[in-house]
């Protein structure tokens, strides 16, 4: 295995024609040096392409879903049981029924939404693998992406192309081997080897899992959700960008790769790797971490001279607060409350900002005021839901993109709610508060902007964006002045705007300007 690991992909063109004749793209793409520094191989457009085109599906190797979600999502599909869309494209109401999850009756691992999808998995590699899971039932999902794939070898399920392909990814062998986790990884390739009682040599399988490892996406569903993890082969071959210009999403088990904005032919495909609305640090210690790589790129260098010219010296401390602001925050959102995370957040601030006062739109700052508003929501208090989550994502650098949509959404629940609330308890017109009319306008001109950016993101044939479509359209239809869209429409909403974000404490340069 060696010797074809040694030889790149792309000197391989009958290989690379093979594996891209796997995948459904609306014009071809190519494999080749990639045009980062030091980023080996890539994803490479040949033809122009729209902002908000699927630029390829794919069905991947292998797809695993997260231990703590085994009851929830199909083993199969990826249909998830608690999701908020229903199928035929509208948000799920409590007269819907739920998806029943069937367990397997042998390993008890595995759930499915229906016989026809357990009857799939189980022709498909279940069958394989159902006797090792009941041995093992809390095995790592991306172990378990690399049981699955020694048993697809093995029993000859894999073709030769899509095996040889895989071999061929990066591993990052040598820097895992060399990591703290290298105990790790070399016990569970020495126990998925003896249990799976694969051919393959003891390094075959330590190479094959750090080949898991390097280049499992996660199966991010359009509303947001991470089911599990998934290795596709094409998908593996694009690079990192800290301003990407695609992104991966999963419609059940499908991989679809998506564009941000438009790329030319000739263009590299990139996605990011880490959460692309965190700041250098944070991102730069992912990227060191998880694929061993340190990125330079224009964003990254812009926002370190930042750091220096705001904060000289402190790099170092910055980083370790972000890590502690993140970590203080998912935590808030675990335990549903965020009576102390105001004053634990400013006192880690003041280490270094003396008065306490961390940059507004400095992260993870946005991030933290969203998660304040997300418990708030949680716990029915509206009005600081609502005042947290405008500071949360107008304060987002970023607004493209998955996460953009998702804050959006959130933040519009919010207001939908108030409007809907018993009356007394929002308080309309007071102490600068918008009036209720003024709060109409306010969720109407989002979700025209909500519904348009569903529809780019994630394309309109999807119930996610669907959902969001017809929750604009049934809610407009009652509108009586002007509609969205309309220049009267747009002045009312201007206005209307400027009092929240006055009330909210936000400049009004920072609201959003409608299409
Ligand atoms: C999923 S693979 C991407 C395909 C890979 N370039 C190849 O040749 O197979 C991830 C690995 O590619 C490299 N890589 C990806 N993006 C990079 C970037 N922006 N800068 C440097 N290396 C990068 C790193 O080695 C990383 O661990």
């Amino acid at each position: 295995m060696s010797s074809i690991a040694d030889s790149a992909l792309h000197e391989d063109e009958t290989l690379c024609t093979q594996i891209l004749e796997t995948i459904t793209a609306a014009s071809p793409l190519q494999i080749l040096p990639s045009k980062i520094s030091g980023a080996g191989i890539g994803l490479f457009v040949t033809k122009d392409v729209d902002d908000g085109e699927e630029i390829f599906g794919s069905k991947p190797l292998v797809n695993c879903v997260d231990n703590e979600l085994q009851r929830s999502v199909c083993d199969n599909c990826c249909a998830y049981q608690l999701s908020t869309v229903h199928p035929s494209g509208r948000f799920r109401t409590a007269e819907d029924a739920e998806l029943e999850m069937k367990a397997c009756s042998r390993c008890k691992v595995c759930y499915y939404c229906s016989r026809a999808c357990q009857r799939k998995a189980w022709k498909t590699h279940h069958k394989h693998e159902c006797e090792l899971l009941s041995e093992t039932p809390t095995m790592h999902p991306l172990t378990r992406a690399l049981y699955r794939i020694l048993l697809s070898i093995k029993h000859n399920i894999l073709s030769g192309d899509q095996r040889a392909a895989m071999q061929r990814l990066t591993s990052n062998m040598p820097e895992l081997l060399s990591s703290d986790n290298a105990k790790l990884i070399v016990g569970a390739s020495e126990a998925a080897r003896s249990r799976t009682k694969t051919d393959l040599s003891f390094a075959e399988v330590v190479r094959l899992y750090c080949i898991v490892l390097t280049n499992s996406v996660s199966i991010f569903q359009p509303e947001g959700r991470m089911l599990g993890s998934s290795l596709d082969v094409v998908a593996s071959l694009m690079n990192h960008s800290c301003d990407p210009n695609a992104f991966v999403v999963f419609e059940g088990n499908s991989l679809r790769v998506r564009s941000l904005r438009k790329l030319r032919g000739g263009e590299e495909i990139t996605q990011c790797y880490a959460d692309v609305n965190m700041d250098v640090l944070i991102r730069g210690r992912k990227l060191k971490d998880s694929y061993n790589f340190d990125c330079h790129c224009e964003r990254c260098e812009k926002e370190l001279k930042a750091h220096e010219e705001r904060t000289p010296g402190m790099i170092p401390q910055m980083e370790q607060t972000q890590h502690d602001l993140i970590d203080r925050s998912n935590e808030a959102i675990r335990l549903i409350n965020i009576d102390t995370l105001s004053t634990d957040a400013h006192n880690l601030a003041s280490r270094i900002f003396p008065n306490g006062k961390w940059p507004e739109d400095l992260q993870p700052w946005p991030t933290l005021h969203i998660s304040q508003s997300r418990v708030s929501k949680a716990q029915g208090s509206l009005v600081p839901a609502l005042k947290y989550g405008v500071k949360g994502y107008l304060f987002q650098e970023r607004r493209i993109g998955p996460s953009w949509i998702h804050d959006l959404l959130e933040f519009l629940q919010v207001i939908s709610r108030m409007l809907v609330a018993p009356k007394g308890d929002i308080p309309f017109g007071k102490d600068g508060f918008p009036s209720e009319v003024q709060l109409w306008t306010i969720l109407h001109g989002h979700l025209r902007e909500l519904a348009l950016g569903a529809t780019r993101t994630f394309g309109e044939r999807t119930a996610y964006s669907q959902a969001i479509g017809a929750w604009y359209s049934g809610s407009i239809a009652e509108e009586e002045g002007p509609k969205p869209g309309t220049t009267a429409f747009a002045n009312r909403f201007k206005r209307a705007q400027g009092v929240l974000l006055a009330w909210a404490g936000v400049d009004e340069s920072r609201g959003i300007v409608l299409t």
